[in-house]
């Protein structure tokens, strides 16, 4: 099949590359030209496991090409993927313009039947506007049909996700176009896991469903975590007890320093404008908003109860990702806590595996360091920020040796309360 992925970031870059491992043809387009030149030469601008080397093998035989031109990826294609972002805009509301604007060129450039699909996240009724503004911008008449194919990848596990994913959400009209949707993703679905296909308008909610669903059940646990610093228990505990139960099930209920990245902020937002806009108060997704931004708050009150005295006072952070496995700044509960430290007058240095280049263009005043030994030399606290596996086995006994004083506030819960105490720090986390 041909395939056009239009927008090269997260989302359309693994989809482009796993679509072209599964042996399509694909062109990459993207707007911005300095990300496509370095993609030319094999650059990538993500850190995403596994990407390189699958992109790599693609690239070498030409089965995934890159470019800014957007009439040549429509006109070669028989399919075109839309990846494009989607953020919040200044009233919270899912900002679509980068659709539309891939729509208007569709609809300018298209030369002969096409399946437009629609990955990015965008509101209820957006795949509609899609196929008005090709409708709109066309010379003469030219069939294509329309298809919402949400994207359930998580960054870091993308590859995974994307190959070996829980489920396939399509919704479409029209057999021409499912038949097509279905030949591109014969390699993956399995007939434990087949394709859902559904209506569009279906589609587009159940990717909103999911992410709100999955920030709720964070939030909920960190209310809980709330509930165990006031009365006793442990969060960790309390997430394995109720996780057993296979109708709740394990995952997503790790109690922390609030959810972060580029979509459960901006997707419950959206979704709440969306429910808003309806007449429908969106009482639960406010709740869960609300508690995300008083947990990310929460880690710094930590901090002050190990150091009263912030000003000059240093302290070492140790991961600014959102999560581990990603270089990823945006939306980074790590924002939020490094401007209060910067705010009551303490001193940072950081250390995380890969996202210091990205945090650089976020942060001023910040020292940066190559290894997470040299960050907390001196410091009069450490707080860990980003669970990256690599912090679990380090040598605790050195950290305490090098720190001025041997607090560590932990957002993550990767240590035990009981060793820490033996170890001889003062270490406050979350919920236990
Ligand atoms: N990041 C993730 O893991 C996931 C993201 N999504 C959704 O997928 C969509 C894309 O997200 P990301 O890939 O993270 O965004 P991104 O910001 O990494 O990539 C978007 C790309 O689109 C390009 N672009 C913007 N306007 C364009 C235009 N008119 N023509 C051509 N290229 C254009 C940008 O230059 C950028 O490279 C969003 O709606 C997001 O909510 C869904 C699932 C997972
Ligand atoms: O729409 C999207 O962009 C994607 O959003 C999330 O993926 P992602 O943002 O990459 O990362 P997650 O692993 O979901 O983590 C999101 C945030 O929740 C936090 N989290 C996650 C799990 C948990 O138990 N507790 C918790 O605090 C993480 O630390 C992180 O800040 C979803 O998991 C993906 O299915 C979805 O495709």
């Amino acid at each position: 099949m041909k395939i056009c992925c239009i927008g090269s970031g997260y989302v359309g870059l693994v989809a482009g590359t796993c679509l072209a491992d599964m042996g399509n043809d694909v062109i990459c387009v993207d707007s911005n030209k300095g990300k496509i030149d370095n993609l030319k030469k094999g650059i990538i601008p993500i850190y995403e496991p596994g990407l390189k080397d699958m992109l790599e093998r693609n690239a070498r035989v030409r089965r995934i090409t890159f470019t800014t031109n957007i009439k040549d990826g429509i006109q070669k294609s028989d399919v075109i993927f839309i990846g494009v972002g989607t953020p919040s805009d200044l009233n919270n509301c899912a900002d679509i313009s980068a659709i539309i604007s891939v729509a208007e060129s569709i609809g300018k450039y298209m030369n002969g039947y096409k399946v437009i699909v629609n990955k990015s996240t965008a509101p209820v009724g957006t795949l509609e506007k899609i196929g008005k503004v090709v409708k709109s911008f066309q010379k003469k008449a030219i069939r294509f049909d329309l298809a919402s194919n949400p994207e359930f990848m998580r960054e870091g596990e993308a590859i995974k996700d994307f190959t070996n994913p829980d489920r396939i959400v399509i919704g479409v009209q029209g057999e021409k176009a499912k038949k097509i949707m279905e030949s591109i993703y014969n390699g993956i679905s399995r007939t434990d896991k087949p394709i859902m296909f559904t209506d569009i308008r279906s589609a587009e909610l159940i990717k909103y469903a999911s992410n709100a669903m999955l920030a709720t059940r964070i939030s909920f646990m960190n209310e809980l975590a709330q509930l165990c610093e006031k009365v006793g228990g442990d969060i960790k505990e309390i997430a394995k007890g109720t996780g057993l139960d296979s109708r709740i099930g394990p995952r997503f209920l790790q109690a922390g320093i609030g959810y972060g990245g580029s979509c459960f902020p901006k997707d419950v937002n959206a979704l709440i404008q969306i429910m808003n806009e309806n007449g429908i108060d969106a009482k639960i997704l406010t709740a869960v908003n609300e508690v995300n931004e008083q947990q990310k708050r929460s880690l710094f009150e930590k901090i002050q109860i190990l150091v009263p005295k912030m000003k000059n006072k240093k302290i070492a952070i140790w991961g600014l990702a959102f999560k581990p496995k990603t270089d990823d700044m945006r939306d980074a509960p790590s924002i939020t806590l490094i401007k209060q430290l910067q705010e009551a007058g303490a001193q940072i240095n950081a250390f995380d595996p890969e996202a210091m280049d990205n945090a650089k263009t976020i942060f001023r005043g910040i020292k940066y360091y190559d290894d997470p030994y040299s960050a907390v030399k001196n410091c009069d606290a450490l707080v860990i920020v980003t669970e990256w596996n690599e912090f679990r086995d380090l040598d605790l006994k050195k950290v305490k040796r090098l720190l001025k004083c041997p607090n560590i506030v932990d957002g993550r819960n990767i240590y035990e309360p009981k060793d820490m105490k033996e170890l001889g720090f003062h270490y406050l986390c979350v919920g236990r």
